[in-house]
Formats: C-alpha cells, sequence, structure tokens
C-alpha cells in the first residue's frame, strides 16, 4: 500500500472485484492474475490502495484461483465471484467489514494514484453517499445506427461537455451501497448506475489518466510502459 498524509477518520472496506475472465484481453490467465513487469495486476492493485485510509480489503476472483489468490495476498480477505460483475460485487459485500464507507475498486485498474482514493473517500465523509471519480470526455461523440448496407450512419452528433467517463474507485456510504445491490438480480456496468436507479444522487470528483482501465491488449501494454518507465526514474506504481 502507499502512504499519503489524508485520512477520512471513518472506516473504509475497499472490495475489488477481480473474478472477470480478460476476455476483450486475451491473456491465457484471467486479467487479474496476468503479470505486469514482476507482479499480477491485482497485487498491484491492492500495492496502490492508500495506507492513510487504514482500509480493509476484500478481493473478489474467480472460483478456481481462490488458493492463488490467498498465495498472492495474505493479508486480505479473498472470497469467490459470480458471473456478471455486479453479481461479484455483491459477494464482496456479504464479505466486507462493518465499514461506514465502502470503495467498489477495478482489480483492472490497478495504477490508480492515492489522490483519487483520498478525493472519493473525503466526498462520501462529508456527506455525499455515492461519488464517482470521472474525467471529460476528449473525443467528438457521434450516435449511430446500423444502416441497411451494414455500415454505422451518425444520426446525430452528443454533445460531450457534459458527458464524464467515469473511473473506480467508486465510494458509498454503506447504507447507499447495500440500497443499491438489494436486488440481487441487478447487472449494472457500474455500482453507481445501480444506486442512480434507487434515486441516490451520485457526485462526480476528478478521476486521473493513471485510473484507467485495461480492457485490451493496447492497454496492457500501455500500463505495462508506465510501470517500467516509472522504475527507470526510480518512481514507484
Ligand atoms: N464476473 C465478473 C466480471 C468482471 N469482474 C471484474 O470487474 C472489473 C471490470 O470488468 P472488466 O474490465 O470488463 O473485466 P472482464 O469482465 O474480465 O473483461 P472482459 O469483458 O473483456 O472479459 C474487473 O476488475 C473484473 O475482474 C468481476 O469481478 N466479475
Ligand atoms: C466500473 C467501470 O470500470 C467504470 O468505468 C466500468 O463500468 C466497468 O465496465 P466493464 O464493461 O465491466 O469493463
Amino acid at each position: 500500500m502507499t502512504t499519503t498524509p489524508e485520512s477520512s477518520g471513518a472506516g473504509v472496506c475497499v472490495i475489488i472485484p477481480a473474478a472477470g475472465s480478460g476476455t476483450r484481453l486475451g491473456e491465457p490467465v484471467p486479467k487479474a492474475f496476468v503479470d505486469v513487469c514482476g507482479r499480477t495486476i491485482i497485487e498491484r492493485c491492492v500495492d496502490n490502495i492508500p495506507d492513510s485510509l487504514d482500509a480493509s480489503i476484500v478481493v473478489v476472483v474467480p472460483a478456481d484461483l481462490v488458493d492463488r489468490a490467498r498465495e498472492l495476498l495474505p493479508d486480505v480477505t479473498i472470497v469467490p465471484g459470480g458471473a456478471h460483475r455486479s453479481e461479484s460485487v455483491r459477494a464482496g459485500i456479504a464479505a466486507a467489514d462493518a465499514a461506514d464507507i465502502l470503495l467498489v475498486h477495478d482489480a483492472a485498474r490497478p495504477l490508480t494514484p492515492a489522490h483519487v482514493f483520498t478525493r472519493v473517500v473525503e466526498a462520501v465523509a462529508s456527506g455525499h453517499p455515492a461519488v464517482v471519480p470521472g474525467l471529460p470526455v476528449a473525443d467528438t461523440l457521434k450516435q449511430v445506427v446500423v444502416s441497411d448496407d451494414g455500415l454505422e450512419r451518425v444520426e446525430r452528433t452528443v454533445d460531450r461537455e457534459p458527458l464524464r467517463a467515469v473511473q473506480t474507485p467508486q465510494g458509498f456510504t454503506r447504507e447507499a451501497l447495500l440500497r443499491a445491490h438489494a436486488d440481487d438480480s441487478g447487472l449494472a456496468t457500474d455500482d453507481a448506475g445501480l444506486a442512480e436507479r434507487c434515486g441516490i444522487d451520485v457526485h462526480v470528483v476528478p478521476g486521473d489518466p493513471l485510473a484507467m482501465k485495461v480492457t485490451t491488449p493496447w492497454d496492457l501494454k500501455i500500463i505495462r510502459d508506465v510501470v517500467s518507465e516509472s522504475a527507470e526514474a526510480g518512481e514507484r506504481r
């Protein structure tokens, strides 16, 4: 774990869904167990949770990798996940302690800087029930439909100004995350999406490019380059 001067004062538990298979990455092992310059993605992800949060940590992994994960991460709680991300998060919630603030963080964002964690925790601790890190969108966005000839046809250009690409960790009061996941069949691409459906206000704090998600081989190359360049410069990532 890394050290920062900030501390929220509230009990924090970080739940890390890491039970995906990494189909789009196409590596021979599930994504969280892929090596990045000598350490697995899940080890790097746990290492980058700031010590100052004094957080308990629950990592959710594929059922057949529970023993391997316990070898890699002897100090954290490891539980088996489900078929969808939201189900894995619910397995993590069931194993979490009684912390006041719950963060849900993708294993697939292993280089997330400490300041993103502390921003999210501070915003929840200051009274917001659900907080996500997000970045403005850089590309021009087009809404498309598939036309008769099989090509995508642009219907309109979407105003990108109010849009945010959201990252993790996503932070919640305990009550808000339990409410968001109260429906055992609820599925969404992120936890804030489930909270929104319950009418819970979700706020956005600035994210960071280093919190990028490893989804494709290109993302893995970028992460490996960042880690090896940081090592050459004597920085820790
Ligand atoms: N059943 C699942 C699916 C996903 N995840 C986790 O949710 C995060 C975000 O998912 P994603 O990046 O899409 O990972 P995968 O589902 O593994 O990727 P893919 O869709 O390419 O298979 C990852 O840390 C992943 O391990 C999970 O815990 N359980
Ligand atoms: C939770 C998330 O990382 C926020 O950007 C993202 O929604 C995960 O999506 P995926 O389709 O499961 O990769």
